[in-house]
Formats: structure tokens, C-alpha cells, sequence
């Protein structure tokens, strides 16, 4: 599904008036109503106790027509407007006058809470319809005393197009905001209810379409949506191992095993044809007796035991003969091997995955990446690419989106952003947010099976788009397909290259169970 951005939502506003007649009366009475829809979906309307707490905005205006509607199914409706009626926008005003021509009790709250407050204690259902995507600086005074007092009621609570408080474009919380039980949102779902902070603070999200036009739903000036599978490329019954890529993993030290091992098993576990491992030579032994399906490659050592400079030429002869070459799960930071990998960077002509210590090497040295021809695809955690570009946690936090897009275009690259929800950007400027994952796969190693996985859906075929998307699609769907055998804190990489084999084959003979599991709700 498309996610739309507060610009985009203004294209399309526009766009449904003037191309199809739709007034935003007529989306105002649908979003309202849409909220009516889904609180009567779980309750019987008759006698519900509900409050609707409305801005002056056309948010605002939506919750009047929520209220109408519930009213009008024999709900006791309380509505209580907060902020100055003489910003009041048209629409608002036209529906609050509605409903006072209704005769439901509406009262403007100017500084004193404790009327409100007390209501929302009494009320099995609460309406935040205090700001949407209008929202455009800190909440403060008067409104954070209300949304304090929405999140202290203990009651149900149903959020209007976002939970108030949250930037609908970032998803970061404006000073405070509301938590809701429900968020059901106009159109299409803004990026601030699946980014965190703010998707925990939307609760369960539904989208109602409000009769946008398919056309402006599916428009390809939408340049982010949810990270849905693509079709995986069958296998053929006249093929070999090659068919499925052959891939070179250089990876490895005395000091970190498990990273080569999780990379180059797992994209065989994933699909890949054919998986070889150049790492350090002590520990090819260790590693062939766990996965001896893997083609081992024993190169010289560091006296510490990371792989030395002088393997160059050796690795520019083995990626030759690749044709994916993922560099970085546990090559340790020691300085003559960052300063291999810089230099096998510019110089390997396939597609290149670079990861983890992969990532270290190249920080500061930017250039290196941008003078690539062939593909290249990123996958730093939060604290990997700010080292990376030299920009706080804390900045990137506040507009990941934003970050990333400029981030892929700077460097031509295919960056997964590590995080809840993780991110993919291309270089074209397109975003996926992926919705698998949970956060039992906080944890060492669960990279280096990501890596591999990556690997084999290039390997199966997929262009590098779609393999960098749907490999982190595959590599969350592992990781809660073995939280929900374990639980939780039992995530570890080796469980999650296991059941690799598994996800993917309910991608491919039962993608419903897919899309039950992740899909936003429509209303
Ligand atoms: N554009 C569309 O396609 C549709 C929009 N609709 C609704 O319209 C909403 C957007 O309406 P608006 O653009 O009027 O904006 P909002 O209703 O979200 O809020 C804007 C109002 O809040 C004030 N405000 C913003 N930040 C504030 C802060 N921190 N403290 C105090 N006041 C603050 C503004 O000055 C303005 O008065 C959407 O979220 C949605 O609910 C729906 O009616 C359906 C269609
Ligand atoms: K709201």
C-alpha cells in the first residue's frame, strides 16, 4: 500500500476537487463517518458514552461529523472544542453548526480542564480529533494539559487521521501526544503512524479510502509504501547452481565466526545456488564442520587474525568469477583490513553488499561508494550511518525518511535502515517500510543472516530492488515466525536462518497468511 506524506495528501486533497468534483466537504463526511463506522463496528452505539475532543482544524471538523453520526445511532455524544474559534476553518464551523442545530451539548474548553477531564473518565469511547496533519509546532499549555488528560482517562480511544501530537510526515511526538487504541486514517497511511515513536502511539490502524479515487491511491508520484512481497522467481526444473547466483562472501576473523558462517549459510538457506566463503584460515576448519555446503576460500591472516592486505589480488580474482559480492559480517575493525576492503570497494565491478565492518571501513570515505558502477547496497543500524555520514542519532531520528531519501541519492546507493520499523531506500528516491520484524531480533548476528538473505534474492533474480526489499521482508517474517515458537527474547540468528526455508515457502504457496498478518486494515 502507498503511504502519503502531508504533501502528498495536499496533491491529492487538490487533485479530488478539481479533477473529480470531490469537495473536501464530501471527504470531511466520509472520514467522519468512517470513524462512526469503526466505533460501531465494536460497540452498539445505543447509549455509548462517548466524548469528542476537537480542534479547530479540519481534524477537528471530522470528529463534528464522528459525533453527528453516532449521535444520529442514539450515542450520548459530548463534544468539547479546544483552541480559538476564530481560527476556526469553514468546514469545522459548518458541522459544529450541525450539531448544535442537533442540540448535543458542546462545549469550548479556553483554560479549565476539569469538566473535560471528568467526562473522560465517565466515557467508554474517546475521540482525539485535536490536531491531524496540520499539526506544525510543539504542543504546549492548554492543548498538552488535554492530551495529558485524553491519555489519563482510562477510557477507549480513537484518533482522527493520527493520534494528536504526532507529525504525520516523521512520526516523531510534538512535545506530547496521544495514545490511542485505534487510529483510523483518510485516504492513506501518513509515514508518522508507521515510524516510531509514532506507530506505538497510533494502536491498531485502519484505513478508510473516503472515495479518493483509486488513481490518486495508486499514484506513482507516491514515493513510499509498506514493503510488500514481490513474486519470487520460480525455480525451473531444467537449472543448476549457478541459476541461483553465485555468491562470494568476505567475512571473517579469529575473533567473530558466527557473522562469515550466518551470511554464507544463510543465503543458501534462503534460496542461493552457490555460497563461498573467503575468510580467515584458521577458522575455515570450525566453519566447514558446521556448514560444509559452503565453499570455503582460507585466506592469510592479520597476526591478530583478521584477513590481511595481501589477499587483494586473490578477492578481485574470486569477485570476478561472482556475481554478488557481500563484504563486511565480522572482519573486525583492524585497520589493514578496513583499508582492504576500501580498496576492493571501488574495485569490484558486481553488485556489492556492504555491512557491519564493511560499513566502518568506508566512513569518511564516501567517495569511494559514489564511484561505484555496478550496484551497491548499504545496511547500517541508526548508529552505523550516522558514523557513516557524520550526523547524530538524534537528527536522523527526527525525519528518518527524509534522511534516508537524500542519503541513497547522495551515495547512488540501496540503503536498508536498520530500526523499528527498518527502512529501504533506492537510489531512485523510493521508500518501503517494512512491517515484519519484532524486537527480539535486537541481537548480535541477526545482520549477518540479513546479509546472506540479500544475497540469495538476488540470486533467485530479482532485480536489486526488489531483492534488498523482500530480503528484509523474508528476514522479519523469520524473526517472528521464531518469536512467536520462542518467544520474544529466544530470537537468536541461528534460529532465524533455520526457518528461513519455512517463510519462504509460505511466501510462495500461502502469501495470504502474509497479508492477513501484516496488512493495514481497510474500512
Ligand atoms: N486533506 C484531506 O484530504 C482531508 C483532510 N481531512 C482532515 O483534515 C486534517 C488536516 O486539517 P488541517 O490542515 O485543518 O489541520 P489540523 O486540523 O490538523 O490542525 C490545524 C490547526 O491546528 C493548529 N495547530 C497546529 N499545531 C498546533 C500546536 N502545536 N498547538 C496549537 N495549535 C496548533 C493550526 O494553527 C490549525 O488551526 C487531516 O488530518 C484530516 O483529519 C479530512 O477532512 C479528510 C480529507
Ligand atoms: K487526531
Amino acid at each position: 500500500m502507498k503511504v502519503a506524506r502531508v504533501e502528498d495528501i495536499k496533491r491529492m486533497d487538490e487533485l479530488a476537487s478539481t479533477k473529480y468534483g470531490i469537495s473536501q466537504e464530501i471527504l470531511m463526511e466520509n472520514a467522519g463517518a468512517s470513524v462512526a463506522r469503526l466505533i460501531e463496528s465494536f460497540a452498539d452505539a445505543s447509549g455509548l458514552r462517548v466524548v469528542v475532543v476537537a480542534g479547530v482544524g479540519n481534524n477537528g471538523g471530522d470528529g463534528l461529523v464522528a459525533a453527528r453520526h453516532l449521535a444520529s445511532q442514539g450515542a450520548d455524544v459530548n463534544v468539547y472544542i479546544i483552541g480559538d474559534l476564530e481560527k476556526i476553518t469553514t468546514l469545522a464551523r459548518i458541522n459544529l453548526d450541525r450539531i448544535m442545530r442537533m442540540g448535543l451539548p458542546v462545549e469550548h474548553v479556553a483554560e479549565d480542564i476539569s469538566g473535560l477531564s471528568e467526562e473522560l473518565h465517565q466515557a467508554d469511547v474517546v475521540i482525539d480529533a485535536l490536531f491531524g496533519i496540520g499539526l506544525n509546532r510543539p504542543v504546549s499549555g492548554l492543548y498538552a494539559r488535554v492530551i495529558d488528560a485524553v491519555n489519563g482517562s482510562g477510557s477507549l480511544v480513537v484518533s482522527v487521521d493520527i493520534p494528536s501530537g504526532v507529525n504525520g510526515d516523521t512520526g516523531q511526538v510534538m512535545g506530547v501526544a496521544v495514545k490511542a487504541d485505534y487510529t483510523v486514517t483518510f485516504g492513506l497511511p501518513k509515514p508518522g503512524l508507521l515510524i516510531y515513536p509514532g506507530a506505538e502511539h497510533a494502536g491498531e490502524i485502519y484505513v478508510a479510502r473516503i472515495s479518493y479515487p483509486i488513481e490518486l491511491l495508486e499514484d506513482e508520484n507516491l514515493v513510499i509504501e509498506t514493503n510488500d512481497p514481490v513474486q519470487l522467481p520460480e525455480r525451473k526444473p531444467d537449472t543448476h547452481k549457478g541459476d541461483y547466483g553465485k555468491a562470494l562472501f568476505i567475512a571473517g576473523s579469529r575473533r567473530y565466526m558466527g557473522a562469515p558462517l550466518f551470511s554464507a549459510y544463510s543465503f543458501l538457506l534462503a534460496g542461493g545456488g552457490y555460497s563461498r566463503l573467503a575468510t580467515a584460515s584458521n577458522i575455515v576448519p570450525y566453519l566447514g564442520s558446521k556448514a560444509s555446503e559452503v565453499v570455503y576460500e582460507p585466506l592469510l591472516e592479520t597476526p591478530s587474525g583478521s584477513i590481511s592486505y595481501a589477499n587483494k589480488d586473490r578477492l578481485l580474482e574470486l569477485a570476478e568469477w561472482a556475481d554478488i559480492v557481500a563484504m563486511g559480517p565480522g572482519l573486525t575493525t583492524e585497520e589493514e583490513t578496513l583499508r582492504l576492503v576500501r580498496d576492493l570497494v571501488p574495485l569490484i565491478k558486481k553488485p556489492l553488499i556492504l555491512d557491519g565492518d564493511g560499513l566502518t571501513a568506508v566512513a569518511g570515505a564516501l567517495e569511494l561508494i559514489k564511484k561505484r558502477e555496478a550496484p551497491t547496497i548499504l545496511t547500517p543500524h541508526l548508529g552505523e550511518v550516522s558514523r557513516l555520514t557524520g550526523i547524530s542519532v538524534e537528527r536522523i531520528r527526527e525525519d528518518r525518511i527524509g534522511f534516508l531519501r537524500t542519503l541513497c541519492r547522495e551515495l547512488n546507493s540501496y540503503i536498508v535502515l536498520k530500526g523499528a520499523h527498518t527502512l529501504v531506500g533506492t537510489p531512485s528516491g523510493k521508500i518501503y517500510v517494512n512491517l515484519t520484524g519484532n524486537p527480539g531480533m535486537a541481537k548480535a548476528g541477526s545482520g549477518d543472516v540479513l546479509v546472506g538473505v540479500i544475497a540469495a534474492m538476488l540470486g533467485l533474480g530479482l532485480d536489486v530492488g526488489e531483492a534488498t526489499r523482500m530480503a528484509v521482508l523474508v528476514h522479519g517474517y523469520a524473526g517472528d515466525y521464531v518469536a512467536s515458537l520462542e518467544g520474544i527474547d529466544g530470537v537468536t540468528a541461528s534460529r532465524m536462518m533455520r526457518v528461513l526455508p519455512r517463510v519462504l515457502r509460505e511466501l510462495r504457496e500461502n502469501p495470504e497468511d502474509f497479508y492477513r498478518t501484516y496488512s493495514l486494515q481497510t474500512l
